[in-house]
């Protein structure tokens, strides 16, 4: 896709509002949202594109938490990130994509939500992130996840599942393939989830919407 292409993608309203209409639905319902093939095409090419342009020197092995160590963070997970900034118009055009949805999801829900923030990730073959919530209640102000894949022809034989449990106490919960042009929204208190190792290097997209801090948090304003 070249430059001029790529720009007459950039307005809002030009994003198909149907599976947008389609997560709002499953919210409502289910709190999640599993969208096969939900990715538009020209959505998940930039991502690829970008996501190939990341040399090995920008990924950074994620940690949990600040003042957790290498050891104790590699038992928990597995993955390196790099953070999208939309410096590319690529990163741009996916970071237009999600304040679409972000917009619909407001307009729809009245869920407040106020920025996104999201990274690549990168599980080589043998990595997991295991079972953990992206929000505990009353903390952070991470609401929405947002996780979408990018791996060509991925087979179940691959492993590498994200598991997404109902509650604290469901042990079986719903897999999920990371094929291409699959994405995933869930409420980020609500479900435990979990990656499964994979045989091949799998790659994705992770991202959060967040309420305000300073309202979340309580912050008295200034005087
Ligand atoms: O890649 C996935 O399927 C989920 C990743 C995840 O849970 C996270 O980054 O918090
Ligand atoms: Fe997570």
């Amino acid at each position: 896709m070249n430059r001029e292409q790529l720009a007459s993608y950039q307005p809002l309203h030009v994003f198909d509002e149907v599976i947008f209409e389609n997560v709002v639905d499953d919210l409502v319902t289910k709190g999640f949202s599993i969208q096969e093939n939900g990715l538009p095409d020209f959505i998940t090419q930039a991502l690829l594109s970008c996501q190939k342009a990341i040399s090995e020197a920008e990924y950074k092995r994620a940690g949990i938490g600040r003042a957790e160590n290498y050891q104790q963070a590699e038992k928990v997970r597995g993955d390196e990130i790099c953070w999208i900034t939309g410096s590319s118009q690529e990163g741009a055009l996916w970071l237009s994509w999600c304040e679409a949805m972000q917009l619909y999801i407001n307009r729809s829900l009245f869920m407040g939500l106020f920025s996104f923030e999201s990274h690549f990730a990168c599980y080589e073959p043998g990595k997991f992130y295991k079972r953990h919530v992206d929000a505990f209640k009353g903390q952070g102000n991470r609401v929405l996840s947002l996780v979408a894949y990018l791996n060509d022809k991925w087979q179940e034989d691959d492993g590498g599942e994200l598991v997404l449990y109902a509650d604290e106490s469901d042990e079986t919960g719903t897999k999920i393939l990371p094929t291409k042009g699959t994405f995933v929204v869930f409420l980020s208190e609500a479900f435990p989830h979990e990656v499964l190792p994979a045989v091949r290097t799998r790659h994705s997209v992770a991202g959060w919407f967040r309420v305000n801090g300073s309202v979340n948090d309580n912050i008295d304003p200034p005087r």
